[in-house]
């Protein structure tokens, strides 16, 4: 594609050819507290996860994305702030060339070193991911700060094949995983109306971010890191793969927590 997060076509420019990069309910945001409220009201997550198959790929060269068989017992997500059912299509990450940055979401404007994105579609309403990736209710993604510390075993099952997808467009099968286990202890998250963090950007997803980070080892964090693209024919280390914070446009943050 021709966006990308370089210089010339990185989220900078993205407006010359996905006007709605301009919108007003764009995502990444900063999750400042004075812009969050707790509500009582809110539900807690429903996770009907379940250990998957699913196929990393390296897509695009900016990321590596793992794709769910979404027709077979799917999981799904519900509760929360959600009305409906939510299948997981595929989850992918975020990431800077240092461990401070690259989380796309910042809490009072700290970043954290990636972000882990578990997609989903309204099954309730759509009948598979294209349809419902454009439309205001279509998606719900569950955002998962990750930091350096210590080695996370389930992650281990993706960071240990990525060695092998550098080139881009190659893939491999990845069966056994369980979502389940990408999640964080607490269930404190917030919520808010936003959108697509890369192109098309369109306004579509219901995020819910964890409020507890995820820790993963150094080497594990090397491996995301080194994710080479074959690109113009040279090799080219990914420096960061994350959209800066959009405005807020008056959008309201809820909390599940005090
Ligand atoms: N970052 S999100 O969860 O708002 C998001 C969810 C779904 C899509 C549509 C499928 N496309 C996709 O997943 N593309 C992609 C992902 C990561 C990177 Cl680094 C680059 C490209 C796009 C964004
Ligand atoms: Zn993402």
């Amino acid at each position: 594609p021709s966006w990308g997060y370089s210089k010339a076509n990185g989220p900078y420019t993205w407006v010359s050819h996905f006007p709605i990069a301009q919108g007003s309910r764009q995502s990444p945001v900063d999750l400042r507290s004075s812009d969050t409220r707790f509500d009582a009201k809110l539900q807690p997550l429903n996770y009907h996860y379940m250990p998957t198959s699913s196929r990393i790929l390296n897509n695009n060269g900016f990321s590596f994305k793992l794709s769910f068989d979404d027709s077979s017992d799917p999981c799904v997500l519900s509760g929360g702030p959600l009305d409906g059912h939510f299948r997981m299509n595929q989850l992918h990450m975020h990431w800077g060339c240092d461990e401070h940055a690259g989380s796309e979401h910042s809490v009072d404007g700290n970043t954290y070193a990636a972000e882990l994105h578990m997609v989903h579609w309204n099954s309730s309403k759509y009948s598979n991911m294209q349809q419902a990736v454009a439309q205001p209710d279509g998606l719900a993604v569950i955002g998962v700060f990750i930091q350096v510390g210590a080695e996370h075993k389930e992650l281990k099952k993706i960071t240990d094949l990525l060695p092998m997808i550098t080139q881009q467009d190659s893939k491999i099968e990845l069966s056994g995983l369980n979502p389940l286990l990408l999640l964080p202890c607490s269930p404190a998250y917030w919520t808010y109306l936003g959108s697509l963090t890369t192109p098309p950007l369109y306004e579509s997803v219901t995020w819910i971010v964890m409020k507890e980070p995820l820790s993963i080892s150094s080497q594990q964090l090397e491996a995301i890191q080194s994710l080479y693209s074959l690109r113009s024919g040279k090799h080219e280390r990914l420096l960061n793969n994350y959209r800066p914070p959009q405005l807020l446009a008056g959008r309201e943050i809820r909390a599940s927590f005090k």
